[in-house]
């Protein structure tokens, strides 16, 4: 919806070979053509007998009326080939021409004003993510140690690590909160792990599963994970996953998998419907992130009750636990170790921005004691943009091409949309306009060849083919740039690696779906960078999150549009070759050019 106002509001801008002739010789071709169609009105209405009527007007109507005709004859030859401009409204105020030929297109006039954003100070909530302690130091058997420090390379333990570990190798049932990325999987992996291989009586893949994780969305099976289970190769694992083929699964399940992971859906339709999956052996049960889905949780708890003799050890971890995860663990846990690692940290003040709106404290943010606070990695920078509506598809376009195609080295980058629909639109423009071509369906192996010539755009939303959804999340994990345009079916869980940019192109409905959805950069100590992009009127969110001691601070657009000037030359022309992209879809580039081309107020 903002996006089509933005595209209708912009179709008067003006194409480039006209551009180009305003500039050069043809003015006086255009100058003449007025003047004769002035002559004809003048005529015209002469005939009418207005004669007498026009001429008492006196001189300086005329002038006046000369004036907004040289300003209308100017837009429609501005517009040529788009008829819409002509039509709209807007035409008239649409591209100025007046000193030293500097143009100001539609788009970036007649803006509202953007509400002044002040500075305040929120002690945010901090977390170590590295608490200094190896893998040595625990009760483990040395080859998953040395699987863990040689193979995968991790040196040190993590915070949550540290404090979860112990907890769950003495059976009990525990309550994870720790900051997204910081290693909460392996939290809970490492203890079935060890308590498995050290079964008086070894495990067989015949005896089926011992070890339920289940994990909100398809895509989150870390592929250390696997490799972490496959450390004794007699403990078999699998996934069962929403959109594989059921029959294959089956067979699967028919052989043996005593580690199971498993989206909710996925497994109570196995557990109800197709009659080969027993839970008679589950000693272990994992919920990761899933308070969205805490109704199938608590079926699956109840399928274990019926079936499982002894309820199993129970785990449930999130970055963001809430009253509501409170509420799933009294039904689901019993007698919990609460582990939260912000507990065991300090805060720090930072500087947010705090918007000027009436109910905003007048010193600092407060956080009311109810509040639940939420700790974001320390290296996470994030920045929000207040922008008019009409101006946001150009800055997320002009911010793509700057971070994933200009700056050396290019950038990783998640864009979060509202809508599988909106996925697709933008996915769609981006490749073909701005990006190279056939970059979506491309062979990985052909990506390192195009990488100079455009940008690298992928899609993932939950419609998509498991195929497609698959492919995406192995060729973003592998490129080393380029731009992953998602619904928030990739906001929880998921560890993409060296994510540099998360931009939430349209703002997340709770707290902690920004939370969530920041996490995906900023892993395991990497630095990172956050964009929410924010209408005029929404710059009471940021003070929102501030009560959540969430710092952000304002991005300055003029940074987007300085890289796009210093690339003028580069970015796409209306004119090529634009096949199967609509004429509206084109405004987009459109737009980049003329607002880089025509100086304006936001250019350096
Ligand atoms: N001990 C460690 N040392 C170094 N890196 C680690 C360690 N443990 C985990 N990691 C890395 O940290 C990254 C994030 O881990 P993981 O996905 O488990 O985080 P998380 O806390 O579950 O995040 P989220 O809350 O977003 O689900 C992974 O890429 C993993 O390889």
């Amino acid at each position: 919806m903002a996006d089509d106002l933005g595209l209708n509001l912009s179709l008067n801008l003006i194409p480039d070979d006209v551009l180009s002739s305003a500039a050069g010789g043809k003015k006086e071709k255009v100058f003449g053509d007025r003047r004769s169609r002035v002559q004809q009105r003048k005529e015209l209405r002469r005939q009418k007998g207005d004669a007498t009527k026009s001429d008492s007007l006196g001189e300086n109507r005329s002038r006046e009326k000369r004036k907004h005709e040289d300003d209308s004859d100017n837009d429609a030859e501005s517009s040529v080939g788009n008829k819409a401009a002509r039509t709209d409204s807007n035409h008239k105020t649409g591209a100025k021409k007046g000193k030293g030929s500097v143009v100001i297109s539609s788009l970036f006039r007649k803006n509202p004003e953007v509400p002044v954003v002040s500075n305040a100070e929120v002690a945010t909530l901090q977390e170590n993510v590295f608490s200094g302690d190896t893998f040595r130091e625990l009760p483990l058997h040395p080859y998953l140690i040395s699987n863990l420090e040689e193979k995968q390379g991790f040196k040190q333990l993590t915070e949550v690590q540290k404090r979860t570990i112990p907890v769950l190798l003495q059976g009990k049932d525990a309550l994870v909160k720790s900051q997204t990325g910081s290693g909460k999987t392996l939290a809970y992996a490492v203890p079935v792990v060890q308590s498995l291989q050290a079964r008086k009586l070894k495990v067989t893949r015949m005896d089926g599963p011992y070890a339920l994780v289940i994990v909100p969305t398809r895509e989150v099976r870390n592929v250390y994970l696997f490799l972490l289970f496959q450390s004794f190769v007699w403990i078999v694992s699998g996934c069962l996953m929403g959109g594989e083929k059921r029959k294959a699964e089956k067979s699967r399940l028919r052989k043996g998998i005593n580690v199971l992971v498993a989206t909710p859906g996925r497994l109570m339709d196995h557990i109800n419907t197709t009659g080969v999956l027993s839970l008679a052996r589950v000693r272990w049960l994992t919920s990761d992130e899933l308070y969205p889905m805490q109704k199938d949780v608590a079926l699956i708890m109840n399928a274990l009750k019926a079936q499982c003799p002894d309820p199993p050890q129970t785990v449930l971890l999130s970055a963001t636990l809430s009253q509501g995860v409170e509420r799933l663990s009294s039904i689901t846990l019993s007698n919990p170790e609460r582990v939260n690692v912000s507990d065991h940290a300090g805060s720090a003040s930072a500087t947010a921005g705090e918007a000027s709106s009436p109910s905003a404290p007048p010193n600092g943010v407060t956080t009311s004691p109810d509040t639940e606070s939420f700790s974001l990695p320390s290296q996470l920078k994030q920045h929000f943009l207040v922008t008019p509506c009409k101006l946001r598809l150009v800055l997320l376009a002009g911010l793509v091409l700057w971070k994933c195609k200009y700056s050396k080295p290019c950038s990783k980058m998640i864009v979060f949309l509202s809508t599988q629909d909106a996925v697709e639109f933008h996915a769609q423009l981006f490749a073909q306009v701005l990006g190279c071509k056939r970059t979506i369906q491309k062979k990985l192996s052909d990506l390192a060849d195009t990488k100079t010539q455009g940008l690298q755009v992928f899609k993932l939303h939950g419609d998509m083919p498991q195929k497609d959804r698959s492919k995406t999340f192995q060729d973003f994990t592998a490129t080393s740039s380029g731009v992953l345009l998602c619904t928030d079916v990739a906001a929880r869980g998921l560890d993409l690696p060296h994510v540099d940019w998360i931009v939430q192109y349209t703002s997340p409905g709770a707290t902690v779906d920004y939370i969530h959805r920041v996490g995906r950069t900023a892993r395991a100590g990497s630095l990172g960078h956050s964009l929410l992009f924010l209408m005029p009127s929404e710059v009471g969110y940021v003070t929102e999150l501030n009560r959540y001691r969430i710092s952000l601070t304002q991005f300055d657009q003029s940074k987007i549009l300085r890289c796009l000037l210093q690339n003028i030359s580069d970015l796409p022309k209306p004119t090529s070759n634009t096949s199967g992209v609509s004429n509206s879809k084109l405004v987009c580039v459109r737009s980049l050019r003329c607002r880089t081309l025509h100086k304006t107020e936001f250019a350096p």
